[in-house]
């Protein structure tokens, strides 16, 4: 039994990091919120008017005395916090499971150091099958994730490719890759898949589509696996942030319950 709550940082607070500060500042047992970083903090100050117990508001650096820092920036800025998390042997949750595919030499970083590098669900389910089907052969895992032009909208790979998903009139099939590529080429819309990849068979053997819908208003991902001990295959419609279309509001419970099983007796699930 730990002698005091875990000491949680929050690194980003935008449409993920605000629903999980939320949560945390309604009181969770052997968790405290204790400092947010963010790059507006007039505007941080704003979104946390009301909480019960304010936490400090500042840098990335000003996270530093935490157990846990949970991630939860553009994918541009994740080292800035992954890695100097890492170094002091802290635990870090990572949102940008797609960023992290980039930085896999954190991994040796955190066996070096004791720090524990944990990718929660997120948009996505499953993967407590996937990584119990890998205990056994697996011949294929993809995924197609179906989203509106608006979730989809500013990926790199769009102005790259001249395409205008605001144009489309039809389901439009816009990229076909591993998760490794989606990565680089959508790195705000596939970290579904980049932690099924870490999940499963890595980046290079897991397969995304990405369809462009403009008849759909939720972030869609089906999962496909074709194993030796079982073949199954998961659906999910997530509801979109209204702040960031791009991110859905599962993905901040997923992390609310990663953190909660950092500090309860019990655990379920894989
Ligand atoms: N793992 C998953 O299933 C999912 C992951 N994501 C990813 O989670 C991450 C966060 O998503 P959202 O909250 O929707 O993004 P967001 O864009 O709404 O929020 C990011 C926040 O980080 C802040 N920020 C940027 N640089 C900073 C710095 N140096 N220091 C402090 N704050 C900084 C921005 O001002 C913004 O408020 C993204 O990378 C997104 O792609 C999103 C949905 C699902
Ligand atoms: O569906 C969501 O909420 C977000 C998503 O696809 C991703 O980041 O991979």
């Amino acid at each position: 039994m730990r002698q005091r709550p875990l000491r949680i940082g929050l690194a980003g607070l935008g449409s993920i990091g605000q629903q999980v500060a939320r949560q945390l500042d309604a009181g969770i047992d052997g968790l405290e919120l204790v400092a947010v970083a963010a790059s507006d903090r007039e505007k941080a100050r704003q979104n946390l008017a009301g909480f019960r117990a304010l936490p400090r508001i500042g840098t990335l650096a000003d996270l530093s005395d935490t157990d846990v820092v949970v991630e939860m920036l553009p994918a541009r800025a994740f080292a800035d916090i992954a890695r100097p998390t890492l170094e002091r042997g802290a635990t870090l949750v990572v949102a940008s499971a797609g960023a992290l595919l980039s930085h896999m030499d954190l991994v040796d970083v955190a066996r070096r150091t004791g720090g524990r590098i944990i990718v929660p669900s997120g948009a996505i389910l499953g993967l407590d099958a996937v990584r119990a089907a890998c205990e056994a052969p697996v011949a294929s895992i993809t995924i197609e994730t179906r989203k509106s032009p608006a979730s989809l909208a500013g990926a790199p790979y769009l102005a790259q490719q001249g395409i205008d998903v605001h144009a489309l009139r039809a389901p439009t099939t816009i990229f076909s890759g591993t998760a490794e590529e989606a990565a680089l080429a959508f790195p705000a819309n596939t970290n579904v898949a980049a932690a099924l990849a870490l999940a499963g068979l890595g980046p290079r053997k897991t397969e995304i589509r990405v369809i462009a819908d403009p008849a759909v208003d939720r972030n869609i991902h089906t999962i496909t696996v074709e194993s030796a001990v079982a073949r199954f295959t998961c659906h999910i419609d997530i509801v979109p942030n209204p702040e960031n279309p791009r991110s859905g509001q599962l993905t901040s419970r997923s992390i609310i319950a990663c953190l909660r099983d950092m500090v309860s007796p019990v655990r379920i699930g894989t």
